[in-house]
């Protein structure tokens, strides 16, 4: 498996195939072109300086008679953790928030409406160790933590939507964590928090230790730029997740992750990008970057010899639009922010060629799914014998 060696898939067709050749692979991977975004060059040179990747792209849309451009950017983060696993809490936090305000910055110059960090963003990926102390500490309250005020302050300075994925002590109902993104409106008010439905038991993703399977339903956000939900990580392994976001209205589902690539790698081009397909909506999948390792050996009954790290976060954070087209991934390896132009109008014009929305049989798959769920349920199967 791969670690930061090798950089991008993108990168690494680039440098093989012919340019004829090239074109057609990226036709058949990744759908209409997508064209590059003019960025500023104080922001490339800021990027530059600030040692992380800046890549630009922008989808587009028919021009319609009756309404006007709805066009918004996007600004997607990844980042490795500054300091290490075993530094004091308060400075992983702090070092994290300097990090960010850079990248903000930088997306800030690009005109970015809406930014949103990666899973967990404040704090490594502790998760696997299963240890409560020192990793409990990282939780914040989502509704006035110092997290959640560094990220008003944001908001306010930039005009900007923030998405704040992030863990969470609700110290107002029994002390109780929760995996949580809060979304600050531009005006730097919070305007709501949604938590992750899905709790990966699966190799080190340790995470059922230290909280429940979200409570909150598929809230969606009406914010000055569009209407956004946030699909937490694992969340996108499940269809009907998406799909929920979607019926609530969402038009931008984000989808913040912390995933390593002996997991999941080849399944990441694919899940956000078919949830924008199916769900007539853009979707934003970010993932974090780098290798991070924790003070004392684990195991996860995997029949793994005990380790100290996770194993490699590929980066790779893309933008999938409606029609099926993608962005290229930010590198492997590097911090980065990818900035992304979208015109929402491409929704409802690609609902209306594909009708996905209106060939749904969504009330027969209610039925169905109610009857699915009882414990007295027999599946449906017809045999001869
Ligand atoms: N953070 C998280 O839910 N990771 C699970 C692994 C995956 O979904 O790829």
């Amino acid at each position: 498996m791969s670690g930061p060696e090798w950089e991008s898939l993108e990168q690494c067709l680039e440098k093989h195939l012919p340019p004829a050749d090239l074109r057609e692979v990226k036709r058949v991977l990744y759908g209409k072109e997508t064209r590059r975004l003019c960025l500023p060059t104080a922001a490339l040179q800021a990027a530059s300086a600030g040692d992380f990747e800046l890549q630009g792209y922008t989808f587009e849309a028919a021009r319609e008679q009756l309404r006007q451009p709805r066009t918004v950017r996007v600004g997607l983060v990844q980042n490795r953790t500054p300091l290490p696993a075993d530094a004091p809490v308060a400075n992983q936090v702090s070092a994290l928030h300097r990090r960010i305000e850079t990248i903000a910055e930088v997306a800030a110059m690009c005109g970015t409406n809406i930014i949103c960090f990666q899973e967990a963003w404040t704090m490594p990926f502790a998760f696997c160790t299963r240890e409560k102390l020192p990793w409990t500490e990282f939780a914040e309250s989502a509704e006035d933590g110092p997290t959640t005020r560094f990220c008003q302050k944001l908001a306010r300075k930039h005009d900007m939507v923030v998405v704040s994925p992030m863990l969470e002590r609700d110290a107002t109902h029994g002390d109780v964590l929760w995996n949580t993104a809060v979304v600050i409106s531009n005006s730097g008010t919070v305007l709501g928090k949604t938590r992750k439905n899905h709790i990966p038991r699966v190799g080190d993703f340790n995470e059922s230790s230290y909280y429940m399977e979200g409570n909150l339903g598929h809230p969606v956000f009406q914010t000055r730029f569009g209407r956004i939900a946030v699909n937490i990580c694992y969340g996108r392994h499940h269809p009907l997740n998406w799909l929920m976001y979607s019926i609530n209205g969402a038009e931008i589902i984000f989808n913040p992750s912390a995933t390593i690539g002996a997991l999941s790698e080849s399944l990441w081009p694919i899940e956000a990008r078919n949830a924008a397909i199916a769900n007539h909506c853009f979707t934003c999948a970010i993932n974090r970057v780098g290798q991070e390792h924790f003070p004392n050996e684990f195991t996860s009954g995997d029949g793994k010899k005990a380790h100290q790290d996770f194993g490699y976060f590929y980066g790779s954070s893309y933008v999938a639009s409606p029609d099926g087209s993608r962005t290229p991934g930010l590198s492997r390896n590097r911090d980065g922010l990818l900035v992304v132009e979208l015109d929402l109008n491409l929704c409802r014009q690609v609902n209306d060629i594909w009708n996905f929305k209106m060939t749904g049989r969504y009330e027969m798959y209610a039925r169905e799914l109610a009857e699915a769920a009882k414990p007295n349920y027999s599946p449906n199967i017809i045999q001869e014998f």
